[in-house]
């Protein structure tokens, strides 16, 4: 039997600031092989954990582990303006004790880069190629991706995402993807990270997340009338909404007069963890 070893293993990781905590006692396990999605609203500390398993960023307390080489392409892209793309790669090469130039050459001409325009000549969407065939070439076996195709359009974001999932699927590396575009996660990710406030509130595989979650409506109660955890609700004065992870699916027909069950996104699982986590009941 094959034990793959996780991607990144964290035990009670935090990080104070002076005065701010960005993580606050997180601890998690992700899987290897695949994309994770890392979601959270602004400052929730996906960057913060990105610095830290880089090894860029001290933590406060606690530890993780990672299964192999991490490499960070964090939201500035790191390019050296005046550098030609090719002498982007040279860098990259010798900045790397492994390189695979082959690799970081393929990327660039999958997107259409000239390897002679100065960086600084480049769109900022060719900027992000190049920083992403950099970080490729480097032969991580777990890519941290801190937002880099935010200048993308939602057309080339998309052709990314999925040439990723392509490297992804040949060299079985995990890429750690943060985002705060909620909606373009289908499909996007085989797992899911959530932080909000520095904690980690949910995380698990998206199928599986998918397959335990569901929205209920039906008379206006104070309860679902289902067994499960409560994640969401709303009320209005004659009709009550739960989101209710259990394990029901949403085919399960039900055995409660005026209650349906639906099923949801996983924009609606992100979007109703979060409004609970910031206090919003709904009531
Ligand atoms: N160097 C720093 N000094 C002080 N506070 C910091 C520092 N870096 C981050 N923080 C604070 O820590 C918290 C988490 O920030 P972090 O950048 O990790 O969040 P984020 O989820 O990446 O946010 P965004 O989506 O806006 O990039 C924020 O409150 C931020 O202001």
């Amino acid at each position: 039997m094959i034990v793959t070893e996780p991607a990144l293993t964290v035990r009670g990781l935090t990080k104070k600031y002076r005065g701010v905590t960005a993580l606050d006692d997180c601890s998690f396990t992700l899987p290897a092989g695949g994309v994770i999605a890392l979601v959270g609203a602004n400052g929730a500390g996906k960057s913060t954990l990105m610095g830290i398993v880089s090894g860029m960023v001290r933590p406060t307390a606690g530890e993780y582990r990672t299964g192999g080489r991490v490499v960070l392409l964090s939201q500035d892209k790191p390019l050296y303006r005046t550098f030609s793309v090719a002498d982007m790669l040279d860098f990259g090469r010798h900045a790397n004790h492994v390189w695979d130039q082959r690799r970081a050459l393929g990327w660039l001409e999958r997107f259409g880069i000239p390897l002679d325009r100065r960086c600084d000549k480049l769109s900022g969407g060719q900027q992000a190629q190049v920083a992403l065939a950099v970080a490729l070439g480097a032969c991580p076996s777990l890519l941290l991706l801190d937002e880099p195709l935010a200048n993308l359009d939602p057309v080339a974001r998309k052709a990314v995402t999925g040439e990723l999932l392509g490297e992804v699927a040949e060299t079985g590396m995990t890429v750690l993807l943060s985002t705060h575009v909620v909606a373009e996660l289908a499909g996007v990710g085989d797992h899911l990270l959530l932080l909000s406030h520095g904690r980690n509130i949910l995380d698990g595989d998206a199928d599986d997340l998918l397959a335990q979650h569901l929205r209920l409506t039906g008379p206006r109660s104070e309860r679902p009338p289902v067994d499960g955890e409560v994640v969401h609700q709303t009320h209005t004065a004659r009709q009550s909404t739960f989101v209710v992870r259990g394990l029901l699916g949403a085919a399960t027909p039900l055995d409660a007069p005026g209650w349906t069950a639906h099923p949801v996104t996983l924009e609606d699982i992100v979007l109703a963890y979060l409004k609970t986590s910031l206090g919003e009941t709904g009531l």
